[in-house]
């Protein structure tokens, strides 16, 4: 398993060992005895989308906010996580990932942080694993084109497909955190 840290503390992308043959290959997605954070995932989702779907940018608040470990199964996506944290150095910075079924690169992101990804390939699946459950009540998060974090989604803006719910979130400058 490769561990590889960004510039955002505690955010990290893990590549996990593939054992190929004749068959096909195998890898373990996910071990909590070699996982390099202290960490009890609880809840594992999975979200089916087509090409320009844009997921984010959402996070749970206070006592309910998650890490994930996020994934492609199938096709790809740009994977965003931004640093929300008040107190960190790299308050409202991003670090942005291609994640696909190729390169079975996972990223880790900690509470603390928004998720959002943004779907190039059509019929793709993603799948995470989270720390803490979900709780409706507790759901925040950033309109995606926030011009003070500046995400490059690598889409055409009129090819994005947002849920009702997510055009109408605000901008980071806009929450109390
Ligand atoms: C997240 C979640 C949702 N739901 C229900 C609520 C809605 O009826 C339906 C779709 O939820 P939503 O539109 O919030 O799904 P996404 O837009 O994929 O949200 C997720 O996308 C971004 C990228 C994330 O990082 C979060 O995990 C999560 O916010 O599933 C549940 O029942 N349990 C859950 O844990």
């Amino acid at each position: 398993m490769k561990i590889t840290n960004t510039p955002l503390a505690g955010c990290f992308v893990l590549e996990p060992q593939v054992f190929g043959d004749a068959r096909g290959s195998f890898m373990e997605s996910y071990n909590e005895q070699k996982f390099p954070a202290k960490v009890h995932f609880v809840q594992d989702n999975q979200s089916i989308s087509q090409k320009g779907v844009l997921r984010g940018l959402h996070f749970q608040k206070g006592e309910h906010a998650q890490a994930k470990l996020v994934r492609v199964i199938r096709g790809e996506v740009l994977d965003v996580a931004v640093d929300i944290r008040p107190d960190s150095e790299t308050f409202g910075q991003h670090f942005s990932i291609i994640l696909n079924a190729e390169n079975n690169k996972q990223l880790f992101v900690p509470r603390g942080f928004a998720h959002g990804f943004a779907v190039l390939e059509d019929n793709t699946i993603f799948a995470y694993k989270c720390d803490n459950f979900y709780h409706k009540e507790a759901e925040s998060g950033i309109i995606y084109n926030d011009p003070d974090i500046a995400i490059d989604w690598m889409l055409d803006d009129d090819e994005i497909m947002l849920s009702d719910k997510d055009k109408l979130l605000p901008n980071l400058k806009m929450l109390s955190l």
